[in-house]
């Protein structure tokens, strides 16, 4: 039988857009994309991109407080024109889609600004109704923000919205603990705004190292953010131009902005999945084994959707290991056992590889390393941030099966650091590395004696060889 393409690909985002580049520009393979939005995705137009350029913009005023204590006495922040940089914002964006587009089509992609769903295993729909056929079928729609379902959620934001604010809110509150929150919080916060944010929970970062959890909570708040836990809204009332919000214990607040940041849903919605009998898992998300196969043989999903790490990277490794096993004749399977994080809250930012404490603990016994301190340059300008530095190694194999991070670049950091413990790093080949003096760094590979021993000795054969 013969095609219209050798791939249809739905969705232009982080993974979209990487397998489609490498299946028709190295591969030869003949390939349409489908973006009912725009080229990039989540990453690119609402996500990391715009993120991170947000966490350096709104730094910028401790940066002028810390020249301050260098003795820059006149330094001075001055206003902050928050339209002038929304709008470079957006023109930055504007150029990383043109690229993304042009990536593609200089690869030989076909691109169509289109909605799609799919009709059967070999046919995709465009929204004017046009058909084509295909031997296979990539989906890679990535995820949506999910509300909380309580009355009056209407009337609060999502990430989002917050790259296109008119105006910044003067008092804002974030519901959340996770990335997003955390994030946010930092950017509203540096840019001025009254930042409340609130978390069910007890601790930030529900899933990281809990002694890093405690960290990350107490430096935020120090950072200016008010942190309140056990806290949820139950509804939100418009009053004029502020949100009137009712929280759980019935107390009453209004802010400028709500903002909710409660995690992400994979998009699967009327994406024709029925149609064909695509598996799907309890969130949602569409089921794969590692070649990023679904139930169907011809259709492959990769990235957010598929949920098994929601990070970019990951999107772009399993778009790029289908194209090479599909159409590279080089099979690639997906192994997203090990995948380094960074969370950037401020005065410093978290990242994070491998096991936690308390899952290596569960697993057998382990030595701890940890360490904290106030990093020289922000000590000198007067600054009580504090940095902790906290490996996790195995006793019996002396093998590093997490590694933990919250220092100014953290996440620069922690790349090289995952290299290591891809090869199998040992507490040993981190002690053998001669230290770079003086940098934060150094603090990893001079890191002596264990703070504690936790975690029971297991039988032999009951131990794993490395983290899974
Ligand atoms: C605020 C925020 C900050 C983030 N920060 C980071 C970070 O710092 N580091 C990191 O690694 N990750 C970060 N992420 C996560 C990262 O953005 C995602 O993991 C990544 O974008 C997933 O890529 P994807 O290809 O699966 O989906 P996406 O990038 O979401 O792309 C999916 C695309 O499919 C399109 N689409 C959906 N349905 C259809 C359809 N039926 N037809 C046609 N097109 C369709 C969408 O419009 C979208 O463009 C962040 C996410 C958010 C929301
Ligand atoms: N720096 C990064 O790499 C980065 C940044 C942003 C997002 N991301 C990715 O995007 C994903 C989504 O981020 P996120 O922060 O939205 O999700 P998340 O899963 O990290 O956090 C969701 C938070 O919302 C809370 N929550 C959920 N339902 C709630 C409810 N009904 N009421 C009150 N609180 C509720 C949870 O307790 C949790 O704290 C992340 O998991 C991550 O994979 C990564």
């Amino acid at each position: 039988m013969t095609f219209d393409y050798d791939l249809f690909v739905i969705g232009g985002g982080s993974g979209g857009a990487r397998a489609s580049r490498i299946s028709a520009g190295e591969y030869g393979a003949r390939v349409a994309v489908a973006e009912e939005s725009r080229m990039g995705g989540t990453c690119v137009i609402r996500g990391c991109v715009p993120k991170k350029l947000m966490i350096y913009g709104s730094q910028m005023p401790k940066e002028i407080e810390e020249a301050r204590g260098y003795g820059w006495v006149d330094a001075s922040v001055g206003p902050f024109d928050w339209p002038m940089f929304r709008d470079k914002l957006n023109r930055e964006l504007n150029r990383l889609e043109a690229a993304y587009t042009n990536g593609m089509v200089n690869a030989g992609v076909d691109t169509y600004k289109s909605r799609a769903r799919i009709v059967d295993p070999h046919t995709v729909e465009l929204s004017d109704g046009t058909r084509y056929t295909t031997k296979h079928i990539l989906i890679a729609v990535g995820g949506r923000p999910a509300l909380p379902g309580i009355e009056g959620e209407e009337h609060g934001l999502i990430s989002d919205d917050l790259f296109q604010l008119e105006r910044l809110p003067g008092k804002v509150l974030l519901v959340g603990g996770g990335y997003i929150a955390c994030e946010f919080a930092t950017i509203l916060n540096g840019f001025g705004c009254k930042t409340i944010l609130a978390y069910r929970g007890d601790a930030l970062l529900r899933g990281f190292d809990e002694e890093m959890r405690d960290h990350v909570s107490s430096q935020v708040v120090n950072s200016g953010i008010e942190l309140r836990v056990q806290v949820t809204p139950k509804r939100l009332e418009k009053v004029g131009e502020r949100v009137l919000v009712t929280f759980d214990d019935d107390q009453q607040e209004e802010f400028d902005d709500v903002i909710f940041a409660t995690g992400r849903k994979p998009y699967t919605w009327d994406l024709g999945l029925e149609n064909v009998g695509v598996k799907l898992g309890p969130n949602g998300q569409i089921l794969v084994d590692e070649w990023s196969q679904t139930s169907v043989p011809s259709i492959y999903a990769v990235g957010d959707v598929t949920d098994l790490v929601n990070l970019t990277p990951v999107a772009i490794r399993a778009g790029h290991n289908f194209a090479d096993t599909v159409f590279g004749g080089k099979p690639k399977p997906c192994d997203f056992s090990q995948v380094p994080s960074a969370v950037y809250t401020r005065p410093h930012e978290l990242a994070t590889i491998g096991l936690t404490e308390e899952q290596a603990a569960a697993r057998g016994q382990v030595d701890i390393y940890s360490g904290g301190f106030r990093p020289m340059r922000s000590l000198f300008a007067g600054s009580e941030a504090r940095s902790v530095m906290k490996l996790i190694v195995d006793v019996e194999t002396d093998l590093v099966l997490g590694c933990h991070i919250f220092g100014p670049d953290a996440g620069e950091m922690l790349q090289m650091v995952a290299v290591a413990m891809g090869m199998g790093a040992t507490k040993a080949d981190f002690d053998r590395a001669v230290a770079i003096h003086p940098t934060v760094a150094e603090e990893l590979v001079t890191m002596r004696k264990p703070v504690r021993r936790v975690g029971e000795a297991k039988p032999a054969t009951l131990r794993h060889s490395a983290v899974s």
